[in-house]
């Protein structure tokens, strides 16, 4: 399912009707189809009220009005702006609606009476304004909308709530608080930001007969990756394969003070499939983590006075060795032999290199190595790593995650692992993905790395943009796992995910 701004919904829509020639007044006759079929399966013979905007918003509006009336529902129809400002498709289904035998008001002229008619209501159907939304909300809208959003009436918004812009533009302005939004025929990037998913309630994707082909002329591919995804992208390992396929890894992670984060990275990378595993780490972490993780071999590295990681350059280099992936980060704490570690693996480990956790506040600092390296980079930010490598505060990574994490990518030619609910993987070709699985029982000090060490283990075994969208959906799919057995979130901890990988992974071999 691919995502979209406003702007590349309307060239899809443009290429359906001139290149392809199937025309829009037949697109908004199927939306308004799938729309009215869909409020009586949901809601069945209620009493519905449908506001409509001058736009092609509006055109929806006047066509589910239509088909509502067709099955003998009660519909109060209005209409916002003066009449002779709809044009075109707009225009054409106001006409069939009229034409057809049905009326609709003005809403200036029922507004007076406005608490009389809630009693008479049970549905508002929002048809004002869709992805033709242009800057800050002209009257009367912000005022419309605040009654609408205090009627305690169930409100379902067609394809955006109003107010809602689909992209990354921040809204400073009056929204819909929708209950429902059936998004016609593809999803729309501000569903997947912070501060904008809230007004679309439930949100479901329904189709109007825009050609797929029409998709291979958007300019940026945003795709959310989910279990049809993994499972079609999935490579089974051969029958045949011996530990030596399924990828020889390396994880330097962990300091004397933080044996726990070196335990989960590799305890999941084990869980996850990965070959041979060895963790370079300090002596004590190895002394207490080496008896619960038994299937990993341990490599001692040279620590400072603190005992934080300071491994030397022939330890780096023989850590190397054999290794075809290495990732750097869990729990190495921070200071200056981070940055030594990290520059040293960037311009010497041939293979994919993985940074994380703290390895990730000197990134910044090696961008200049990270461009001239020809082997795959990843790095796992959450938005406040990300804040720190691109200089943004955190709340505008929160709000502009896409542009962001596709720029910083592609200036560097890396993979942007950008989590939080929803992450976002970027390719450095541009290509995105986003996640739809996970919950809230994520958001605790731990589940991070257990994704790093999915994505260690997977990294070898699969397409790095596969292994990596991939080990995000199931990690988030773990933690779903439980709520769906009725576990609250507060009880799920990063250990727990682990144990759940066998059943999340059931997914890569069928599907559910
Ligand atoms: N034939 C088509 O073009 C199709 C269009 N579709 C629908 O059309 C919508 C897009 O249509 P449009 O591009 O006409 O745009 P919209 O109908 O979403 O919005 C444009 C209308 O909103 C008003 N408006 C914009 N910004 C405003 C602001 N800040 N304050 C107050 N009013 C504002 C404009 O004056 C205009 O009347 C989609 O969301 C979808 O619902 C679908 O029916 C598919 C077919
Ligand atoms: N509310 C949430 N919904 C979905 N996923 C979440 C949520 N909060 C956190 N996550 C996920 O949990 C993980 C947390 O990673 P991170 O912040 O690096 O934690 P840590 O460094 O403690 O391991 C990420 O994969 C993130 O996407
Ligand atoms: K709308």
């Amino acid at each position: 399912m691919r995502i979209v701004t406003g702007e590349e919904m309307a060239s899809v829509e443009a290429i359906t009707m001139n290149k392809i020639g199937l025309p829009g007044v037949v697109l908004m006759e199927n939306a308004g189809r799938e729309i009215a079929r869909k409020l009586i399966e949901q809601y069945g013979d209620k009493r519905y009220l449908i506001v409509i905007g001058a736009g092609n918003n509006g055109g929806d509006g006047f066509a589910v009005a239509r088909m509502l009336m067709e099955q003998g529902i009660t519909v109060m129809t209005c209409i916002i702006p003066d009449e002779s400002r709809f044009v075109g498709d707009a225009k054409q289904h106001k006409r069939i609606y009229e034409q057809s035998g049905y009326r609709w008001k003005y809403w200036h002229d029922i507004e007076h009476e406005w608490l009389e008619m809630l009693c008479d209501l049970d549905v508002i159907v929002d048809a004002m304004i869709g992805t033709g939304i242009k800057g800050a909300l002209k009257d009367p809208y912000p005022a419309i909308i605040k009654k609408l959003n205090r009627s305690q009436k169930e409100i379902v918004s067609i394809d955006l709530p109003s107010g809602v812009p689909a992209d990354e533009t921040a809204i400073a302005h009056e929204a819909v608080y929708a209950a429902k939004t059936y998004s016609l025929q593809l999803m729309k990037l501000s569903y997947f930001l912070e501060a904008t998913k809230p007004f679309y309630g439930e949100m479901e994707v329904l189709p109007i007969g825009v050609p797929p082909a029409t998709f291979k002329h958007l300019e940026k591919q945003r795709c959310v990756w989910g279990e049809e995804e993994v499972f079609h992208s999935w490579f089974t390992s051969s029958s045949f394969a011996h530990k030596g396929n399924n990828g020889r890894v390396g994880i330097i992670a962990g300091n004397d003070n933080m044996p726990g984060a070196a335990s989960l990275v590799t305890t999941a990378a084990v869980q996850s499939g990965a070959g041979l595993l060895t963790v370079g780490t300090t002596r004590p972490v190895i002394q207490a983590i080496a008896t619960h993780v038994k299937e990993a071999m341990f490599t001692t590295l040279s620590a400072n006075q603190e005992g934080l990681l300071a491994p030397t350059e022939k330890e780096l280099f023989a850590f190397y060795e054999n290794k075809t992936v290495v990732t750097i980060g869990p729990g190495v704490g921070r200071g200056e032999h981070v940055k030594d570690m990290v520059l040293h693996a960037i311009t010497h480990f041939n293979g994919p290199l993985i940074l994380d956790a703290d390895a990730l506040r000197v990134v910044a600092d090696c961008l200049d190595s990270i461009r001239k390296r020809k082997e795959p980079l990843i790095i796992t930010p959450h938005p406040g790593e990300m804040g720190m490598l691109t200089g943004y505060e955190v709340e505008q990574i929160k709000q502009r995650r896409f542009e962001i994490a596709e720029a910083f990518a592609r200036e560097n030619g890396i993979y942007v692992v950008l989590k939080g609910p929803h992450t976002i993987v970027a390719m450095p070709d541009g290509f995105l993905t986003v996640n739809m699985s996970g919950n809230e029982g994520l958001a605790k000090g731990g589940s991070g790395d257990v994704l790093t060490g999915m994505i260690t283990a997977l990294v070898t075994r699969q397409k790095t943009q596969v292994a990596l969208s991939t080990s995000v959906y199931l990690h988030g799919y773990a933690a779903d796992l439980y709520k769906k057995e009725g576990w609250s979130t507060e009880s799920i901890t990063p250990s727990h995910l682990i144990a759940k990988l066998p059943d999340a992974f059931k997914v890569v071999t069928s599907k559910s």
